[in-house]
């Protein structure tokens, strides 16, 4: 699984190690030497600039400058202050560079092939602003490669937030584990390439750390996956009751073909009788039934997992049914309309969370929801799932998956194509049916996403909603495979 670590982690990891007898000049050396090697890879000896700044991250950049320098390149060195004000391990590593320092400004970009940014790293504590703000602005202007070390300068490793300005690298190098700011926007798209290198931080030290934050890649749910067994029958792999709407039908169309193609045994959408022959003439191979029998449909515990929201419209019936749905303690998977009709009571609707539950909101019904929670993506998802009781899928190119236990996924998957009317929808359905064939919460979640993502690349340009469902059977094959011959993904 790969982790994600948060800057306070990175530092605690970082202490542990040192703790345990390296010492903190060496992983210095190791993180340089590997932003060196990433450099080395990618071009070949040209007039380097190295932008330092007053901390570790600019630790790093005396340690590159050195072994760029030691290779024949034509390497030149800024520093924000003065090398005697530098403490710890970037003081030694500022005096083992034998060249000149200069003072840090726009004209180090003059005549530079490649800009190395070391200006801050885990450290950025606050916008950057004045003539530091110019220089980020020159950076992002010349026409100079940009590597920056660890983050792009002005990008909060934890939130991917800009800090006032921000780099805007060509590629990143880190050490032992990312970031969030690594993966969430803008952070992401600011680092460019990631690369993350191992600097000597063992694997029982981030594992002492108990990560709860990882990206959303197969490892995390594969072995939660219902793969149907030979003696199984239709009855085995659950039964979706999904309410339609009346008017914005397409939604649950597309919803249940999505729970079914990701292999719910049977679905049935309820649905006014002024809509029900259209859903039932959309696909064979759903069932229909009047809204009416809602009530007496739950009853059966057959009928395991409910989704509801796509089109089912805003207000007092959506609401009695998304209650009842939840007390019942079914699998719920709570979309759109549904979601927004608490937006004046969100209590009532957290309080009757029971059962295997996912909240699916895009950001603006997050915000109508919980409407309190302030700050990154990532903590909004997180604090949202504890105080909902149930796993929020908060979305967008840089999905979060979360839990109330404190598990977190984002998705890393880069998919525009996937902004299109109805996307959303599908990923709905595509849950319901995961958690109709009995996967927790987090994992039928977490893989709707992935699968979600993984269609959208794969398709590419052009894609409409109805595309979404049908890249299902491949991507499913793939993870088929997998399982059954070790193929990697
Ligand atoms: N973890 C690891 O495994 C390893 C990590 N390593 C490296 O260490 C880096 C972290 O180093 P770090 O803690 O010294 O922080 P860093 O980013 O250099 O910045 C701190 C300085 O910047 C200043 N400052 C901050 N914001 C500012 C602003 N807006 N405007 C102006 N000033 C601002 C801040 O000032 P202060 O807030 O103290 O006033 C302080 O002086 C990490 O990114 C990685 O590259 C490797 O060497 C080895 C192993
Ligand atoms: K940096």
């Amino acid at each position: 699984m790969q982790e994600i670590l948060t800057v306070a982690q990175m530092y605690e990891a970082d202490r542990r190690t040192i703790e345990s007898g390296v010492r903190g000049e060496i992983l210095m050396e190791n993180a340089g030497q590997a932003v060196s090697d990433e450099i080395v890879k990618r071009f070949s000896p040209r007039a380097v600039s190295v932008l330092c700044g007053p901390g570790n991250n600019g630790g790093d950049g005396f340690v590159i400058a050195r072994l760029l320098r030691d290779q024949g390149w034509n390497v030149r060195v800024g520093l924000l202050g003065d090398v005697e004000k530098l403490a710890g391990d970037a003081r030694i590593h500022a005096e083992k560079w034998s060249g000149i320092v200069e003072r840090l400004s726009p004209a180090m970009l003059v005549g530079a092939d490649l800009v190395v940014d070391c200006i801050f790293g885990a450290g950025l504590s606050r916008d950057i602003e004045g003539d530091l703000a110019v220089l980020v602005t020159a950076i992002n202007e010349c026409p100079a490669a940009v590597v920056a070390v660890d983050m792009p300068s002005g990008t909060d490793g934890t939130t991917g937030q800009i800090r006032g300005v921000a780099v805007d690298a060509d590629f990143t190098v880190s050490f032992c584990r990312p970031k969030p700011g690594h993966y969430l926007l803008p952070g992401k798209d600011l680092c460019g390439q990631c690369i993350i290198r191992d600097i000597g931080i063992s694997a029982d030290i981030v594992g002492s750390l108990a990560p709860d934050i990882f990206i959303n890649t197969p490892e995390i749910w594969e072995s939660y996956i219902p793969w149907p067994a030979n003696s199984g029958h239709k009855y085995q792999r659950g039964h979706v009751l999904a309410v339609g709407g009346t008017h914005a039908t397409g939604a649950v169309r597309l919803a249940a073909r999505a729970a079914r193609r990701a292999g719910a045994g049977l679905l049935t959408v309820l649905a006014e009788p002024a809509a029900l022959s259209l859903y039932a003439q959309d696909a064979p191979g759903v069932m229909v039934a009047p809204m009416a029998k809602f009530e007496e449909l739950m009853q059966d515990p057959r009928h395991n997992a409910v989704l509801i929201g796509p089109g089912a419209g805003v207000g007092d019936e959506t609401r009695k049914r998304v209650i009842h749905a939840l007390h019942a303690a079914r699998a719920c998977v709570l979309d759109a309309d549904a979601l927004t009709s608490f937006a004046d009571d969100p209590s009532t609707l957290f309080f009757a969370v029971q059962g295997a539950t996912v909240m699916t909101p895009h950001e603006g019904e997050f915000a109508r929801l919980f409407d309190n929670l302030a700050g990154d993506k990532l903590s909004r998802a997180r604090a949202a799932a504890k105080r909902s009781g149930s796993v929020v899928i908060l979305k967008g190119t840089d999905s979060i998956v979360a839990a109330p236990d404190g598990r977190a996924v984002i998705n890393d998957v880069f998919a525009p194509w996937l902004a299109t009317a109805g996307s959303g929808d599908v990923l709905a359905g595509l849950v319901t049916g995961l958690l109709a064939q009995g996967m927790p919460a987090f994992e039928a979640a977490a893989m709707a996403v992935w699968l979600h993502a993984q269609a959208g690349q794969a398709f590419g340009p052009g894609l409409i909603a109805e595309d979404i469902p049908d890249a299902l059977p491949g991507l499913l094959a793939r993870l088929w495979q997998r399982k059954a011959h070790g193929v990697v993904m």
